[in-house]
C-alpha cells in the first residue's frame, strides 16, 4: 500500500448483520483513534449515528436515496470534501471507514476509489471487512446477491452472533463462506481488533471485478445509477438487487410512552409471522418510566435484546422504527401494531 494514501475501510454486511456494532468497537481502539468515519444509511430515518457513542466532526452520515446502491457519487463527494477540510487544516485523520448500507453493492465504491481522478491520489483502498451473521446468513445468501457480493468481496469475513448458534450450525456457515470467498480469512467478532484489522492485503480491483453475479438486475424508476457514470454493462455487473421484488423501506413513528412488554410481545410475534419478509428493523423508542430511550434491533426472526442509550439525539422525543421489509405494507404494521398495543397516535413516514 502507498503510504503516502490514506486507507479507506469499507465495512460492509448485510442488514444487521452487526456493522455498527463492530464499528463502535473498532472506534474504541488506540489503533483507530485518526478514523474518519462515513456512514451510508439507507432510509429517510437516519438512526446509526445516533446508535454509536463517538460522534463527533469525523463522522459523516450519508443518506442513500436509492436502496438498490451506494450512492457512489455521494461517497466521492464526501470524500473529496474530507479531503480539501484536510488540505485547509480543519480536519486531521490517517484512515477513513465507510459503512455501507446493508444492501450495498460494494464494488462500485472500490472502484471509485481507483477510478476517481482526484481521490486515487489521495485515498487507496485500505481493504473490505464484511460482517456476516451467524444466524441468518445461510438464508440471506440463498435469497440475497447482496449478502453473496458483500462476501465475494471481503478481505476479511468477521461472524457475528456465532454466541446464539450451535457450533455445527456455525460450522457449516464457515463451509459455505469458504466456497463463496476461499482467500478470505474468517475471524469472529469478538476477537481482538487487532486480529480483525491487523495483516491483510486488499483484493486488487481487478481480482474482484472478476465475480459475476448470477441473474439479472432491473432498477427502480427512480434509480440514478447512470447518473454516476455507469455503462448499461457495468451497471448490470455492478448493480444485482431486484428492487422490483418490493423491497422498502419505512418509518413507523410512535407518540407518547410505550409499554415495553407490550410491545416486545408485538414485535417478537410479528418477527414471528413476517420474519421472511422483515429484512431489518431497528429503532429508538420511548419507554414508560424511563427518561433515557432504548434501542430495539430485528432481524428477520430475531429479536436482539434492547439497549440503553445515553441520551434522545436531537428532535422530538417520540418514538421510531424503520422497517426495511418486502411484499408488505407499511399499513399492515402500523394496524397490526395499533391493533396490539392499543395505542392510536402512531403514523407511517416514508
Ligand atoms: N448476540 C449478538 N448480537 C449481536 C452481535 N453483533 C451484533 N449484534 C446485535 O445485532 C443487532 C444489529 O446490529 P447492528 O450493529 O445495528 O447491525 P448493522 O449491520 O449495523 O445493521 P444495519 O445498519 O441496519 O444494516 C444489534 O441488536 C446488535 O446488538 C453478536 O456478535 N452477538
Amino acid at each position: 500500500m502507498n503510504p503516502l494514501l490514506t486507507p479507506v475501510i469499507l465495512l460492509t454486511g448485510f442488514l444487521g448483520s452487526g456493522k455498527t456494532t463492530l464499528l463502535q468497537r473498532l472506534l474504541t481502539d488506540p489503533s483507530m483513534e485518526g478514523a474518519a468515519v462515513l456512514i451510508n444509511e439507507f432510509g429517510e430515518v437516519g438512526l446509526d449515528h445516533h446508535l454509536l457513542d463517538r460522534i463527533d466532526d469525523n463522522v459523516v452520515l450519508l443518506k442513500s436515496g436509492c436502496i438498490c446502491c451506494t450512492v457512489r457519487g455521494e461517497v466521492a463527494d464526501a470524500l473529496s470534501n474530507l479531503e480539501s477540510l484536510r488540505a485547509r487544516g480543519e480536519v486531521a485523520f490517517d484512515r477513513v471507514v465507510i459503512e455501507t448500507t446493508g444492501l450495498a453493492d460494494p464494488y462500485p465504491v472500490l472502484q471509485t476509489l481507483t477510478a476517481h481522478p482526484v481521490l486515487r491520489s489521495h485515498f487507496t483502498n485500505g481493504g473490505v471487512l464484511t460482517t456476516v451473521d451467524a444466524v441468518n446468513a445461510i438464508n440471506q445468501v440463498a435469497h440475497r446477491a447482496e449478502a453473496v457480493r458483500q462476501i465475494a468481496a471481503a478481505d476479511r469475513i468477521v461472524l457475528t452472533k456465532t454466541d446464539l448458534v450451535e457450533p455445527k450450525q456455525e460450522q457449516a456457515l464457515r463451509d459455505r463462506l469458504a466456497r463463496i470467498n476461499p482467500a478470505s480469512r474468517i475471524v469472529t467478532t469478538g476477537e481482538d481488533v487487532s486480529s480483525i484489522l491487523g495483516g491483510f492485503e486488499p483484493m486488487s480491483l481487478d481480482q474482484t471485478l472478476t465475480w459475476e453475479p448470477p441473474a439479472e438486475h432491473e432498477c427502480h424508476p427512480g434509480c440514478d445509477h447512470d447518473a454516476h457514470g455507469h455503462s448499461h454493462h457495468e451497471h448490470h455487473h455492478a448493480h444485482h438487487h431486484d428492487d422490483a421484488l418490493g423491497v422498502t423501506s419505512f418509518s413507523l413513528v410512535i407518540e407518547g410512552p410505550i409499554d415495553w412488554t407490550i410491545f416486545g410481545a408485538w414485535l417478537t410475534l410479528l418477527l414471528y409471522r413476517y420474519g421472511d419478509r422483515i429484512f431489518r428493523v431497528k429503532g429508538i423508542l420511548a419507554l414508560d418510566g424511563e427518561d433515557k430511550p432504548v434501542a430495539i434491533h430485528g432481524v428477520q426472526h430475531l429479536v436482539h435484546a434492547p439497549t440503553h442509550m445515553e441520551h434522545w439525539p436531537e428532535g422530538p422525543r417520540s418514538s421510531r422504527l424503520v422497517f426495511i421489509l418486502e411484499g408488505l405494507s407499511p399499513d399492515l404494521i402500523r394496524r397490526s401494531f395499533s391493533a396490539f398495543t392499543g395505542v392510536s397516535r402512531v403514523r407511517t413516514a416514508a
